[in-house]
């Protein structure tokens, strides 16, 4: 990997304190001195294509809407936003994520409509046929480290971070 090029989501630093770089991932704050690899050739799958894992293990926030299929969750009984503005909340927890202003997990357990809120939005490792198709499909569109756009369901409206 050359010098320069890091997984998705993890930036070089110099720690004030000891003159020493390390590595921090924006998205999720972890920090560690040494520089992050990105997985070598991920292991071949059964369809033969290198880029299409078995199962990925990603966290989403859910912002529900008055058109979910569920509009109830553990922070609301009745949702009654409409989808306009659950895409201009969800926007904004997206930009305080990219900006380093919050963390992902953070604002999965305030403000994700989702039961897996109580996991910093952490919804585990699943394979393909475990989720809604568009969630499915933006989960395994995204590289390990990376943070989607927003993704419509029948659930809601997302956004996705793939930790592996
Ligand atoms: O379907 C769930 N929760 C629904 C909302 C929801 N709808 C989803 C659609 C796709 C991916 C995650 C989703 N979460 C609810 O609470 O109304 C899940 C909760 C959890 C919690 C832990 C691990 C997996 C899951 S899947």
């Amino acid at each position: 990997m050359s010098e320069e090029e890091l997984p998705a989501g993890w930036e070089k630093r110099l720690s004030r304190s000891t003159g020493q770089h390390y590595y921090l991932n924006v998205y999720t704050k972890e920090s560690q001195w040494d520089r992050p690899e990105k997985p070598a050739n991920p292991p071949a799958t059964g369809n033969g294509k290198t880029d299409d894992p078995e199962e990925v293990h990603c966290s989403h926030i859910l912002v529900k809407h008055s058109g979910s299929r569920r509009p109830s969750s553990w922070r609301e009984q009745t949702i009654t936003r409409s989808k306009e503005e659950a895409l201009e909340l969800l926007k904004s927890y997206r930009e305080q994520i990219v900006s380093g202003e919050a963390t992902f997990g953070s604002l999965a357990a305030k403000y994700s409509d989702c039961s897996s809120a109580k996991r910093n939005g952490d919804l585990g490792p699943f394979k393909r046929g475990s989720m809604q198709k568009p969630f499915e499909e933006a989960a395994f569109a995204l590289k390990v480290g990376e943070l989607s756009q927003t993704v419509d369901t029948d659930s809601g409206v997302h956004i996705i971070y793939r930790a592996a």
